[in-house]
């Protein structure tokens, strides 16, 4: 890298459940510079496994904030050992796994905007969380918390008109008053509330970034037609929530310029522009062009399916948030738990651990896999609330085990069939035109892709057929 000449450009960031990324891009949007830190994998010290805890109720799911932090530390002490030129970069942005909350202690503040050039981040924040596991988005510990939650705001249809979905575990707002009832002190003494987007942006900022309006709808907290914070909400989640939170921003806000320790330490122009941060899933909305009448499905560790939207639609599964690229539109999503850590496990017991071996069970089976289905759940699903491996014959009987090839083809067709179904709950419609588009590591397996676009030209057909039979031909 070094010696090659000037190139300015951009770079983005995704602090995501199981790793930290980061990409340089030209001026030609080209990309030109890609690493990332797998938290299990390069942080063994912190023990997680898929990136999170999941602590012995089953339901409680943390990270470390340290891990982030360091991952980050570690990114760009490498970039720096190969020579990448910190001075071309003109502007940097990025994104973080949905709903995670960061809580910074009493004085935090201080400290980051007073780091010195000579240490690591890691080592000058230690002492800066009131909260040191963070609970991220697949927690589900905060059931009592929702039921109040709906019951202060007139119920679930109410909160979901209000904010978007109704309410939802790993929705931050449940998770901030789950701390505040059950650690009072910790959130005393907590002085600033991020989620992982603006706790990310906040690092290169070197003061607290704002939360993005997008992101900020996955908190049960934001009105997303008003776009401020709900009195309603913020009162039945915890005292002096609205200080701890500050204002949110649109999603493509200029928060301000990098911190002197990024200059100094990287030498990052003291120009270089940090744009707000926001939510994954709303980042590759952006990144992907997503047009009206879009569909993108991400296969990262969760499974999502999200599409633009005009109008906001609220409903009492799925969520609305308010759109990351224009603040008038919105987007909807669905998000699944079960998707690429189930997938690995049905990898592992019949595919010896092998992507490959996965990829030839899915071409040595047929479509429709000879009537067997499979609904897969190691964990509690997000959309349905369900546990629970789920089996059937073709003869329609519920079975105890498949055969290795139809185990992985039940599981590829049942997450189909899983979005399919309450995508079409919603309303959401695959017309001739949509353009359907994959992202996420699973996207990467062309078998995986195959199936989906297979079932989805066969559903496609045979709607057809039934609109053509019912209202006469095409016009
Ligand atoms: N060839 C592959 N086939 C199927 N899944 C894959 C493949 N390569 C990577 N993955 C999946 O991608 C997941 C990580 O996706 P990624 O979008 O990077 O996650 P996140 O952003 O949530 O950290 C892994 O858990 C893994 O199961
Ligand atoms: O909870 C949601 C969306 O509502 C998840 O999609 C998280 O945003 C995690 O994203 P990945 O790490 O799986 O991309």
């Amino acid at each position: 890298m070094a010696g090659r000449a000037a190139r300015r450009c951009c770079l983005g960031w995704d602090f995501s459940t199981q790793q930290v990324k980061v990409v340089a891009v030209d001026a030609e949007l080209s990309v030109f510079y890609e690493d990332s830190v797998h938290f299990d994998r390069d942080l063994v010290e912190f023990g997680t496994q898929g990136g999170v805890h999941v602590h012995k109720d089953g339901l409680t799911v943390t990270s470390p904030v340290l891990m982030w932090v360091q991952a980050l530390d570690i990114i760009l002490e490498k970039m720096k050992a190969l020579g990448f030129d910190f001075s071309q970069v003109l502007a940097l942005s990025g994104a973080g796994q949905q709903h995670g909350s960061v809580y910074w202690k009493t004085g935090a503040g201080q400290v980051l905007t007073s780091l010195s050039p000579d240490l690591p981040l890691c080592e000058q924040l230690q002492a800066c969380f009131s909260i040191g596991d963070c609970p991220v988005w697949m927690d589900s510990s905060t059931a009592a918390q929702c039921r109040q939650l709906e019951a202060a705001v007139g119920g679930a249809q109410a909160l979901s008109r209000l904010t978007g979905s109704r309410a939802y575990e790993r929705f931050t707002g449940n998770q901030i008053a789950k701390i505040y009832q059950q650690n009072p002190e910790a959130y005393s003494h907590t002085e600033r509330i991020s989620l992982v987007s603006s706790f990310a942006a906040s690092l290169f900022l070197g003061s607290y970034s704002p939360v993005d309006y997008s992101d900020g709808s996955g908190m049960n907290l934001l009105q997303i037609q008003d776009k401020v914070w709900s009195q309603a909400c913020l009162g039945a989640c915890a005292p002096h929530l609205e200080e701890k939170l500050g204002r949110p921003v649109p999603s493509c806000s200029v928060v301000g310029a990098i911190s002197s320790y990024f200059v100094q330490r990287y030498g990052f122009p003291p120009g270089c522009k940090v744009v707000a941060f926001t939510g994954d899933n709303p980042a590759s909305l952006a990144g992907m062009r997503l047009e009206e009448g879009d569909i993108a499905v991400s296969l990262g560790t969760s499974d999502t399916l999200f599409l633009w939207l005009q109008e906001p639609t609220p409903a009492l599964e799925g969520h609305i948030f308010c759109n990351p690229v224009d603040p008038q539109h919105y987007m909807a999503l669905l998000c699944f738990k079960n998707g690429s850590l189930m997938r690995e496990k049905i990898r592992d017991e019949s595919a010896s651990g092998s992507w490959s071996e996965f990829s030839k069970a899915l071409q040595s089976t047929e479509m429709g896999n000879g009537g067997n289905l499979g609904f897969y759940f190691d964990v509690m699903e997000i959309t349905p609330e369900i546990t629970g491996r789920h089996r059937f014959s073709a003869e329609n009987h519920e079975v105890s085990a498949f055969p290795r090839d139809v185990e992985i083809r039940a599981l590829i067709e049942g997450q189909f069939m899983a979005k399919k179904i309450h995508a079409e709950a919603l309303g959401y419609r695959v017309m001739p035109k949509t353009k359907i588009l994959a992202t996420g590591g699973a996207s990467h397996n062309r078998d995986i892709l195959q199936v989906y676009e297979a079932l989805l030209r066969r559903y496609a057909m045979l709607e057809q057929r039934i609109l053509s039979q019912t209202q006469g031909p095409p016009e």
